[in-house]
């Protein structure tokens, strides 16, 4: 029934749009929930899967972005957030780096992992140059109350929801499109530091100094987490990926005593939800070295590795039920071209083809030049 309601106020807001003529009169008749166009690539889901791919899927973390002058000219003219916020503004941003490499196997919503803090009635900027800042930050356990919880997700953050299935029309089955979230613990991170961190050591503070309350927001995060991917499923997401980034900060004791559950709850919260619709999901725990055992039975289809993991010792440790997603070092797209093919073409050898998915270890920079992301491309698909 939730599901069913959900649906129709997308489509009706889709329609909505349409009548508002912010959409083309071409993309009525396929606003429908169920009738999105058929895939054409499925290699990305075959791998996350576990089934034989005729070319190894590859797709880029932050692919569409500042590295492209297509979307520095775009950004140029509206604000970060706005672009989240509206569905034809995000899914524009999406399909730019669909149009410019045929290679890539797949799309990734734009957004950002911040509009969950938002969601949680906290104020983001995205100041130039510095980042996301968050002006009012959790500073003691009493701020929790603070936040505006629970949340109607699909109310809160429908704008992604609609980006979603608009994208999903947009791309006519040329790639699938993956949905994203952060981790609870990168979230809450962000949501104490008031933006990045070199050390994190407020929030690290508050998991030695308050634990139970630092579990309590972590337990809020998980909800929300978990009702926004499914969320995005229901939406279109064809593959949902979980980001924590902030694992680095954490050692093995931290990491499964805050983060893990959580990770874990997620997996199974949204499959239990999703029932027979269920979707693929990736962990990506950048710098979680320490964990990848763990990680590997966490309920996720795919573990994301960064680059400072050996792809073989990588296997040894998450055995071969789970499909491994890296590693490139982003800044080998500095090396000359040659150097490039060729350190992608080891990494390909080491990782294999079966179970695989190529990937940076980490996003891309803004200063990386285009055209070596299509060298990268070009040399996994031709391996
Ligand atoms: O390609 C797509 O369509 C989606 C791209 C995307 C953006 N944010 C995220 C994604 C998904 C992806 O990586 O593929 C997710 C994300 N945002 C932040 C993090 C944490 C982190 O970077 O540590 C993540 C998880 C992914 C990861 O681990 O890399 C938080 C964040 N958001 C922004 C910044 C500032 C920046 O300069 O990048 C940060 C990091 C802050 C810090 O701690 O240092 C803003 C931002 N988010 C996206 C973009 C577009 C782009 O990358 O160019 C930007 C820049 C905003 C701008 O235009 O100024 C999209």
């Amino acid at each position: 029934m939730g599901l069913k309601k959900n649906l129709t106020s997308v489509t009706f807001r889709l329609i909505k749009s349409l009548s508002a003529g912010r959409l083309q009169s071409t993309d009525l008749h396929t606003m429908g929930q169920h009738d999105f166009p058929e895939l054409k690539n499925d290699r990305l889901l075959k791998a996350a899967k576990g089934e034989a791919v005729d070319k190894i899927p590859v797709w880029i973390m932050r692919q569409a972005g500042r590295y492209l002058p297509e979307f520095r000219e775009f950004r140029s003219k509206h604000d970060f957030f706005k672009i989240c916020q509206t569905p034809e503004l995000a899914c524009e941003i999406t399909l730019q780096p669909i149009d410019r490499f045929p290679e890539l196997d797949a799309s990734i919503i734009f957004s950002d992992i911040l509009v969950i803090p938002q969601a949680l009635g906290m104020t983001v900027e995205m100041r130039p140059g510095v980042g996301p800042v968050l002006p009012e930050p959790l500073v003691s356990p009493e701020d929790l109350a603070r936040l505006k919880f629970p949340v109607d997700v699909s109310k809160e953050l429908s704008y992604v929801m609609e980006a979603i299935t608009l994208t999903r029309h947009k791309l006519r089955g040329r790639v699938p499109l993956i949905g994203f979230s952060g981790a609870p613990w990168t979230l809450m991170g962000y949501m104490i530091e008031g933006g990045g961190s070199k050390t994190m050591s407020k929030s690290k503070k508050w998991l030695y100094e308050h634990p139970a309350e630092s579990k309590k927001l972590l337990s809020i995060l998980t909800s929300v987490v978990s009702d926004y991917l499914v969320g995005q499923a229901k939406a279109g997401a064809q593959l949902l990926q979980v980001f924590e980034s902030n694992a680095e900060y954490l050692g093995p004791e931290l990491f499964n005593e805050f983060a893990l559950p959580c990770i874990r709850d997620i997996s199974e919260k949204v499959k239990r939800e999703l029932g027979d619709d269920k979707v693929p999901m990736t962990i990506f725990a950048k710098g979680a070295h320490y964990s990848l055992e763990e990680l590997a039975q966490s309920g996720y289809e795919v573990v994301g590795i960064d680059w400072t993991v050996d792809p073989s010792l990588a296997r040894l440790k998450v055995g071969s039920n789970v499909t491994l997603q890296g590693n490139l070092d982003p800044c080998a797209l500095y090396a000359d071209n040659e150097q490039l093919a060729q350190r992608t073409h080891q990494m390909v050898d080491k990782f294999g083809k079966q179970r695989y998915i190529a990937n940076l270890g980490h996003g891309i920079y803004p200063d990386m030049d285009p055209a070596k992301v299509e060298v990268f491309l070009k040399a996994i698909h031709s391996h």
